[in-house]
């Protein structure tokens, strides 16, 4: 099962959750997210396993394009409405996609019709995209069908570990918010027992 830690920021912290390889690393430029990076962040080395992943919400594909050779991801989340056709330019620029669902319901899994390289199923609530720290009805994923990986995301801790991995389909096991002990500064005890538990 791989793994991915979102919302780094803090350098001493970063360097600390790398040497636990986790198989992402997820950094936010999302202006009022309280773990926005900033816009001159540039990501530091990180273990040859661990991928960066850019996280954006309807950021224009100029933009991500541009932070990404200037910052160093190799792979973006995207949050907003963004549709095929700016999945086609990012692919098409080389780097990988993860297109985010906020999920409530059944109806929320009707007509996925886009080809990422991989969704994310993160909890729904209100006008709120990511970062909510609750997790949703995972059952709603028993009847997943389709050929694209995905990430499961929203609320997860070292507890989610062993049910969500009978999930049909499931990739990855995307951390955040419940590791943390501030917006973007991750507990390294929560993260090792994940590395150990995973
Ligand atoms: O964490 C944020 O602040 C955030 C802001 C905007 C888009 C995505 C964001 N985080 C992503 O949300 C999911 C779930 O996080 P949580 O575990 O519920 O805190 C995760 O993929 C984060 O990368």
């Amino acid at each position: 099962m791989k793994w991915k830690v979102c919302g780094m920021r803090d350098l001493n912290n970063i360097e600390a959750v790398a040497a636990c390889e986790p198989d992402f690393m997820g950094f936010i430029w999302v202006s009022k997210s309280p773990r926005y990076v900033g816009e001159d962040f540039v990501i530091p080395a990180l273990p040859v396993k661990t991928k960066a992943v850019g996280v954006f919400v309807n950021e224009s594909t100029a933009n991500i394009l541009a932070l990404s050779k200037k910052a160093g991801f190799q792979v973006v989340q995207l949050h907003g409405d963004e549709g095929q056709e700016v999945i086609d330019e990012l692919q098409a620029a080389g780097l990988l996609v993860i297109k985010a669902i906020s999920v409530a319901t059944d109806e929320d899994m009707k007509g996925l019709d886009l080809s990422p390289d991989f969704y994310l199923f993160d909890t729904k609530k209100g006008s709120q995209v990511g970062g909510t720290g609750e997790q949703f009805d995972w059952s709603i994923l028993a009847a997943y069908k389709l050929d694209i990986p995905y990430f499961l995301a929203g609320g997860l801790d070292e507890a989610s570990i062993k049910e969500a991995k009978q999930l049909p389909g499931l990739y990855a096991l995307d951390f955040n918010s419940k590791l943390e002990l501030s917006p973007g500064l991750k507990d390294l005890a929560k993260v090792k027992d994940i590395m150990k538990n995973i």
